[in-house]
């Protein structure tokens, strides 16, 4: 995956160079080549723009969309049940009724990430009022060294990447239909990821999160 120009920059670089390094980033790699967001002791972070091409995400995200029975949960917060902010699916990869969407982006990401991914969370943001707190990634649920692979259908929203230590620096990273985000294992150890809520409009996104689970897990 380590793209011949990928630049990479450090994670504790103060929040405005991250920003305008990111933006020098898009204009060097408008082709849409694996930009390295991240790549030292803390982990790994590689955003790829363009892993599937226009139509292809579109035709998948109006076949989820359409097809999957999304569930909203509930949550305790504050000693409250309020609702998950957003709805959910899960699949593992093995099951006969994997949507033939899911099955397709499977095949590309396993291939593309050289990862056995087994099981597939998805997201659906209806609007923009729809989000995901900063959190990370529970290891307990992924084998160790295996990393987590977020590609994105529909709308685009920006995902903030936070450091864990002091003094937290910020990366905001643009999630566009067709990208995909690689976030190494290490990655949920020092950083803390969220889809916040925002005021402008904006339509529905679909995440898929690629994971390789330990065997006989959800
Ligand atoms: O929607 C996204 O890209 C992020 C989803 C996420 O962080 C998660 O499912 O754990
Ligand atoms: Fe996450």
């Amino acid at each position: 995956m380590h793209h011949p120009h990928a630049r990479s920059f450090h994670p504790f670089l103060s929040r405005a160079l991250c920003v305008r390094l990111i933006m020098m980033q898009r204009n060097l790699f408008e082709a849409g080549g694996p930009q390295t967001l991240i790549d030292d002791a803390s982990g790994r972070i590689v955003l790829t723009p363009d892993l599937v091409d226009e139509g292809t995400a579109s035709a998948w995200f109006r076949q989820l969309y359409d097809g999957i029975a999304w569930k909203s949960g509930r949550r305790l917060m504050y000693e409250r049940e309020v609702d998950v902010p957003r709805l959910r699916a899960h699949f593992r990869t093995d099951d006969p009724a994997l949507p033939d969407a899911l099955r397709q982006a499977l095949d590309l990401v396993r291939t593309a990430f050289a990862a056995p991914f087994d099981s597939i969370g998805l997201n659906l943001y209806r609007d923009q009022h729809d989000s995901v707190a900063p959190h990370n990634d529970k290891l307990a649920d992924i084998v160790r060294g295996q990393p987590i692979v977020l590609l994105s259908l529909g709308a685009t929203r920006t995902m903030t990447i936070r450091a864990k230590q002091p003094p937290r620096h910020v990366l905001k990273v643009d999630l566009e239909a067709g990208s995909a985000l690689l976030m190494s294992w290490e990655t949920q150890l020092h950083y803390d990821h969220a889809i916040p809520k925002q005021r402008q409009p904006v339509g529905p996104r679909i995440s898929l999160a690629f994971r390789v689970r330990e065997a006989g897990e959800g």
